[in-house]
C-alpha cells in the first residue's frame, strides 16, 4: 500500500467507527500509558476531524502489534506504514474519520475544499460513513468519485505541447518511389499483378524491398526485423511462393511433370507462436495462391481436430503453417508427415516463440527437418530446381537474448535484414539499435492520468467519446490485463445499465441512495445475461451506442474455446460498422485486424515490448493511427518516460499528448447543453451508480466483479521487474481500484468462490469456463491449470499420454521461466 501513513483495509468492529486498538506486547508501563492515551484519543476521536497526533506510546504498541508484511488481500488484514514524510519527521500523521468509505484519504487534497463535493454524494452529507450490510454479511461503501482522489505528480503547470500538425512521414507504409515495385525486387509478372489485382498492393514496405532481395536470389539464412504492421509476412511468403513458382514453371519445361501438385512434396513450413497467427498467415498465403492454385497449403494449429489435420496431410500439402506443438505431435506421431523436401522454414515472432518456452519443440522440430533431409538426399534429384540446402528464416521484432538462442539453434551464417538502410549501416564499435523496437511514427500516442476509483466511468466516457461520430473511430480494441477482467468489461459495455437522467436532482439522488442503504430493502433485479456464460463474444453496446448508430462490443482471452475465439475475431474483421474489441494480450501479437484506428490500454502492458505489439494493431502499413494509455497517478506516470522512447527520432513528446480524468469525463459524458466546470461529476456520479446497482443486483454478477478485481490485483503485480518501479502494487489503493470494478465492499472482506488462490491471473475452474471434455479430463488428472495450459499452449490432450506428459513438462519449464523473468503471459491471463 501507499506509505502514506494511514490505516488501509481496516476491518472495523461493528460496534463503532473507531475501534479502540488491542494494546499488548510491551512492559507494562508502555501499556499503562498507552491505554490512558488511547482512551483519550478515542473519546476526543470524533471531534478530531482536524487531526491530532497519535501518542508515542500508543504508536509504538501498535507497530508492536502490526505485522507491516501481511498482504493487502487476506480477510483480515490491517498494515501500518509511513510515508517518506512520516518516516523523514519521526511523526505520524493527523488520523481522520473516514469519510464517505474512503480507505485513504490522500493528504495532499486535505485543504482542497473544490474537489470535496458532498452534494454530489448523498452519503457523504449525511455522515461521515456509508455502510449497509452486503449480502453476505459483508460491509457495504458507498462513496464518492470525487473525494480523495490522489493527486498527479507530474501535472504540468502550462499546457504540454500539443500535436504537431504537420504530417509526420509514415515509417511502416509501402515505398512511393515508381522505381520501387515488386518485379524490379525479382517477383514475377503474374505475381506481381496478382498482387497489384487482386490484393491492391502496388509497391513493397521497405521490410518486404530488402527481404524479398535477398531471399528470391540467395539461399542464406536470413534474420528479418522490422516494426509492427510492416508488412513482414509478405516479406517471407513472397519468396517462398516465388521460388516454388519457378520450380514448378521449370518441370513443366524439362516435361518430367506437368507441374509442381500437392503431393509433390511440402517444402515449406511456417511456425508462429499462437493459433490465431498461425491461421492469419494461412489467411494471406491463400490469397497469395490464388495465382498458383496448384500449390496447397494447410495449417496444423492446436486445439483443431488432429484427424482432420492427418487427413489433409495424407493428401499431400507443398506448405504447412502450424504452432510448434502441434507440429512437434505430428512429426512424431503421422506418417504421413514427409519434411524430407522442406528448404524453406520460417520462425515468425521468434522472440514470442521463445518468450513461451517453445525452445524444445523447436529444436526438436529443427532436428528432424535435419534427419530427413539428409536421409533422402539422393532423391533431390527428383525435384528439378530444389535448392539443396534448407533456407531457415527468423522473424522478430527485436534481437533479445533469446532470439540470439532461437538463432543459434536454428540459423547458420545468417544474412540480417532490416527495413532501415541507415540501421545497417552502423560502423564497428558504434551502440547497435539491435535491442530497441519502436512504434510506428505516425501513430499519435496519449496518456490518460486517471485516478483509480474513476477508471470505469473515464473508459466508459473515452469510448463514447471515440464512437460519437460515425466514421471517426471504427474500430477500437481495448487491452486489460486479465480474463476475469475482460468479461467483467464486456458484461458492463453490454448491458442495458439504468441510465439516470443527468438532471437529477440531489434530493432524488439522496432518496435512491437512502432506499438502498436501507437493510431490508432488496436491490432491483434487473434480468441480464448470465456474466459466466462466454459462448456470448459479441454484443451491442447499449451504454457506447449513440442515438444515430450502435456500437459492437466483442470480448477475446484465452480462456474462450478456440472456435469461439476464431469466430469472434472473424466477425470483428469483418464488421463495418463501429466495434470495439475487449481483450487480453492475446490479441497483442501479430493480429492483422483491419481498420483499426484507436487502441486503449486500460491496463498497462507487462512489459515495453507487449505495449509496442499491443500499440502496433493500429497504425498499420501506414495508415493512421491512435493509441491511448490509462496510467493512475502516482508513480505509474512515470511510464511516461517509456511512452517517450516508443518512437524512433526520440522527440520526446512529439507525438505524445496528456490528457485528465476531467477532460476524458467532460468530452464524453457533457454531450449536451454547456459543458460548464464540473458539469461531468453528476453524470458521472449517476453512471458509477448504475453501475454499482447493476452488479449488486445479481450474486453472478457480483461474483464476476470480485472475481475480476482480484485477478487483475494479481496481474498487477506481474509486471516486468524493470518495470515495477512505475508498477508498484503496494502504492496502488485497493479500495479506490474495487470501486472500478464496481465494487461497494472492503477488498479485505472479499470472498470470491471459483478463484482458485495462487493460481496466477484470471483464472478460472476450466471445465465451467469452457466445458470441454477434453479439458475436464485434463482437470481431473493434471489439476485445474494444467488443463487450462493445455489448451492455451498447443499441448495435446491429456490423454495423448507419453506426448501430453512431455508436453506439460515442457510447460512447467515455461511457467518456472515466466517466473524467474517476471513476465506475464498471456495464457496465464487468458
Ligand atoms: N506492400 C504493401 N502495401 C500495402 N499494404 C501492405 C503491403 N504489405 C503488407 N501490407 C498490409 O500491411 C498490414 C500488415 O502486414 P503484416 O501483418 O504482415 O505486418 P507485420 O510486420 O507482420 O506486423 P506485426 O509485427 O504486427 O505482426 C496487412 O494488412 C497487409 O495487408
Amino acid at each position: 500500500m501507499a506509505d502514506d501513513g494511514m490505516l488501509l483495509n481496516f476491518s472495523i468492529p461493528d460496534t463503532g467507527i473507531l475501534a479502540r486498538p488491542s494494546l499488548k506486547g510491551g512492559n507494562w508501563r508502555d501499556r499503562a500509558a498507552a491505554k490512558k492515551a488511547a482512551q483519550n484519543w478515542h473519546t476526543k476521536a470524533s471531534a478530531r476531524l482536524t487531526g491530532d497526533v497519535v501518542p508515542k506510546a500508543a504508536k509504538k504498541i501498535v507497530e508492536n502489534a502490526t505485522n507491516v508484511n501481511r498482504t493487502e488481500l487476506g480477510p483480515r488484514t490491517r498494515r501500518i506504514s509511513k510515508s517518506p514524510e512520516v518516516a523523514e519527521s519521526g511523526e505520524r500523521p493527523v488520523k481522520r474519520a473516514r469519510v464517505s468509505g474512503d480507505f485513504r484519504p490522500n493528504h495532499s487534497e486535505k485543504t482542497d475544499a473544490s474537489s470535496f463535493r458532498p452534494q454530489i454524494n448523498p452519503g457523504a452529507t449525511k455522515k461521515p460513513e456509508e455502510r449497509q450490510p452486503a449480502q453476505k454479511g459483508g460491509k457495504q461503501v458507498v462513496s464518492s468519485l470525487f473525494t480523495y482522489n490522489p493527486s498527479s505528480t507530474t501535472k504540468p503547470q502550462a499546457p504540454e505541447r500539443r500535436q504537431d500538425d504537420a504530417p509526420i512521414e509514415p515509417s511502416n507504409a509501402p515505398l512511393s518511389d515508381e522505381l520501387d515495385t515488386f518485379t524490379s525486387l525479382g517477383i514475377s509478372t503474374i505475381l506481381a499483378s496478382h498482387l497489384l489485382n487482386k490484393m491492391e498492393l502496388k509497391a513493397p514496405t521497405a521490410i518486404q524491398k530488402a527481404a524479398i532481395t535477398q531471399l528470391v536470389k540467395d539461399d542464406s539464412d536470413a534474420f528479418i526485423q522490422a516494426e509492427t504492421g510492416s508488412g513482414k509476412t509478405l516479406a517471407y511468403l513472397l519468396p517462398i511462393v516465388q521460388r516454388l513458382m519457378e520450380i514448378s514453371a521449370n518441370m513443366k519445361k524439362r516435361k518430367d511433370d506437368d507441374a509442381v501438385q500437392r503431393n509433390s512434396g511440402l517444402f515449406a513450413i511456417i511456425m508462429a507462436p499462437t493459433r490465431e497467427l498461425s491461421k492469419q498467415i494461412a489467411l494471406v498465403l491463400e490469397k497469395l495462391l490464388g495465382c498458383a492454385h496448384w500449390l496447397v497449403a494447410t495449417t496444423v494449429i492446436g486445439g483443431e481436430k488432429k484427424k482432420s489435420e492427418k487427413a489433409r496431410l495424407r493428401k499431400g500439402i507443398n506448405i504447412l503453417v502450424a504452432t510448434p506443438g502441434r507440429l512437434a505431435d505430428h512429426l512424431e506421431h503421422t506418417e504421413a508427415l514427409d519434411v524430407s523436401n522442406v528448404r524453406w522454414l520460417v520462425l515468425d515472432e521468434g522472440d514470442r516463440l521463445m518468450e513461451l518456452g517453445f525452445e524444445q519443440e523447436i529444436q526438436k522440430i529443427v532436428g528432424a527437418l535435419n534427419l530427413r533431409m539428409r536421409a533422402k538426399r539422393d532423391d533431390r534429384a527428383k525435384i528439378p530446381g530444389l535448392p539443396e540446402k534448407r533456407t531457415t528464416v527468423l522473424c522478430s521484432a527485436t534481437m533479445k537474448m533469446d532470439v540470439e538462442r532461437l538463432g543459434q539453434i536454428s540459423l547458420k551464417d545468417a544474412v540480417h535484414i532490416r527495413a532501415d538502410p541507415s540501421d545497417k549501416q552502423k560502423g564497428e564499435g558504434e551502440e547497435s539499435d539491435d535491442q530497441t523496437f519502436y512504434a510506428p511514427a505516425q501513430l499519435k500516442q496519449s496518456y490518460a492520468v486517471i485516478a483509480p476509483k474513476l477508471r470505469l466511468v473515464s473508459l466508459i466516457a473515452y469510448l463514447k467519446r471515440a464512437f460519437a461520430r460515425k466514421g471517426s473511430v471504427m474500430k477500437a480494441i481495448v487491452f486489460v490485463s486479465c480474463a476475469d477482467s475482460v468479461d467483467f468489461h464486456f458484461d458492463i459495455l453490454t448491458s442495458e445499465l439504468e441510465e439516470k437522467k443527468s438532471d437529477v436532482t440531489k434530493d432524488d439522488a439522496e432518496k435512491e441512495d437512502d432506499d438502498e442503504k436501507k437493510p431490508n430493502k432488496k436491490p432491483k433485479i434487473i434480468p441480464q445475461a448470465d456474466p459466466t456464460k462466454l459462448s456470448v463474444t459479441h454484443a451491442e453496446s447499449p451504454v457506447l451506442s449513440p442515438k444515430s448508430h450502435a456500437v459492437t462490443a466483442y470480448r477475446l482471452h484465452g480462456s474462450l474455446q478456440q472456435s469461439l475465439r476464431t469466430s469472434t475475431l472473424a466477425h470483428f474483421t469483418k464488421n463495418k460498422d463501429p466495434s470495439v474489441l475487449i481483450a487480453t494480450d492475446v490479441a497483442s501479437r501479430g493480429l492483422d485486424l483491419p481498420n483499426v484506428d484507436l487502441v486503449v490500454e486500460f491496463d498497462p502492458a507487462f512489459a515495453r515490448e507487449d505495449h509496442l505489439h499491443r500499440i502496433g494493431r493500429t497504425a498499420r502499413a501506414g495508415r493512421e493511427g491512435r493509441a491511448c494509455i490509462f496510467l493512475m497517478p502516482g508513480c505509474e506516470e512515470g511510464y511516461v518516460d517509456i511512452l517517450k522512447s516508443d518512437r524512433k527520432d526520440n522527440e520526446a513528446g512529439i507525438n505524445l499528448t496528456r490528457q485528465d480524468a476531467d477532460d476524458v469525463l467532460t468530452r464524453g459524458l457533457v454531450t449536451s447543453g454547456i459543458a460548464t466546470k464540473n458539469a461531468y461529476m453528476d453524470i458521472a456520479q449517476d453512471l458509477q451508480l448504475n453501475v454499482e446497482r447493476w452488479a449488486l443486483a445479481s450474486p453472478a454478477r457480483l461474483e464476476a466483479a470480485r472475481r475480476a478485481f482480484q485477478s487483475h490485483v494479481r496481474a498487477y503485480a506481474t509486471h516486468v521487474a524493470d518495470e515495477r518501479n512505475y508498477f508498484d502494487i503496494k502504492s496502488v489503493h485497493l479500495g479506490h481500484l474495487a470501486k472500478a470494478f464496481a465494487l461497494r465492499e472492503r477488498p479485505s472482506g472479499m470472498k470470491t468462490p471459483g478463484l482458485r488462490t495462487g493460481a496466477g491471473r484470471g483464472d478460472r475452474t476450466p471445465a465451467k469456463i469452457r466445458g470441454a471434455k477434453a479439458d475436464a479430463s485434463s482437470a481431473s488428472k493434471n489439476g485445474p491449470l494444467s488443463a487450462k495450459k493445455a489448451v492455451d499452449l498447443d499441448i495435446p490432450d491429456a490423454k495423448d499420454t507419453e506426448e501430453a506428459a512431455k508436453m506439460r513438462k515442457a510447460v512447467r519449464a515455461r511457467e518456472k521461466f515466466m517466473r524467474h523473468a517476471g513476465m506475464a503471459d498471456e495464457f496465464n491471463l487468458g
